[in-house]
């Protein structure tokens, strides 16, 4: 997942999400399988999309008490995903019960799926984390706070903004992955997002990841534009 270019696969269902990859022809790609799609396609899916070569972020947002995270987190590591989330907001103790499920439930031979844990999202503010989730401290603390947490559990990294990536790896290290989404091109519609940034500043930050979504699949042009932000997000002069 490192360095990838995480393309959200935000769609009501399989049907579409072929479409879409149609234009991609044998090229593999890093995708992001979330609730919509999960929930209307079910698990196969996550087995469908990495038979078909392609990394897959299965991203359901863990939040619920240690032991329940446990027994979901045993069932999901058989389905192959190369990486799956929590909310760090669930606590050390939910997301170390997060790995002991992945853990379990990973056949021996195979890998467990990398475990990263949402920090603060990134349709969140300052201000609305302030006065609706009374956190009384800056976002950024907020996001670091969330952060050790995350590595002090063993997880392997975290969710965030590009703005908090560079400081996550000052402060816990290289190899602690920060993947961010709310990632637009300069010309580029917010939406809901709250914290956005371009995927040159990503880069520059230090991100491990981008996560795009609407920028390419809702382009007019998805492959043109997924081209286009990828050279941006590698560097590549345009
Ligand atoms: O965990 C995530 O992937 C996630 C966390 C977060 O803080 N913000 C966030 O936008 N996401 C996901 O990243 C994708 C962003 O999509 P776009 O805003 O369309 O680029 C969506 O699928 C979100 O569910």
């Amino acid at each position: 997942m490192r360095n990838s270019l995480i393309i959200a696969l935000d769609f009501p269902a399989k049907r579409q999400v072929l479409d879409f990859l149609q234009a991609f022809g044998d090229e593999k790609v890093c995708v992001k399988i979330g609730m919509e799609l999960f929930y209307s396609e079910g698990p196969d899916i996550v087995s469908y999309l990495k038979e078909q070569g392609h990394e897959v972020f299965l991203d359901l947002k863990l939040h619920d008490i240690p032991n329940t995270v446990r027994s979901a987190m045993k069932s999901l590591a058989s389905l192959g995903a190369d990486m799956v989330n929590v909310h760090a907001a669930g606590g050390q103790e939910m997301m170390e019960a997060a790995l002991e499920g992945l853990d379990s439930g990973t056949s021996s031979g195979n890998r467990r799926p990398l475990c990263i844990a949402v920090t603060q999202l990134t349709s969140t503010s300052e201000e609305q984390m302030q006065t609706q989730q009374l956190i009384q401290v800056p976002l950024q603390e907020s996001v670091l706070h969330y952060s050790k947490l995350s590595a002090d559990a063993g997880l392997d990294g975290v969710v965030c903004s590009a703005y908090e990536a560079g400081m996550i790896s000052r402060h816990i290290g290289a190899e602690f992955l920060t993947v961010t989404p709310g990632i637009r091109p300069a010309s580029g519609v917010a939406g809901d997002q709250k914290r956005v940034a371009t995927p040159q500043f990503a880069r520059e930050e230090g991100a491990s990841a981008i996560v795009v979504g609407r920028p390419i699949t809702k382009s007019a042009a998805p492959l043109e534009s997924y081209r286009s932000i990828k050279k941006e997000w590698e560097g590549v002069l345009l």
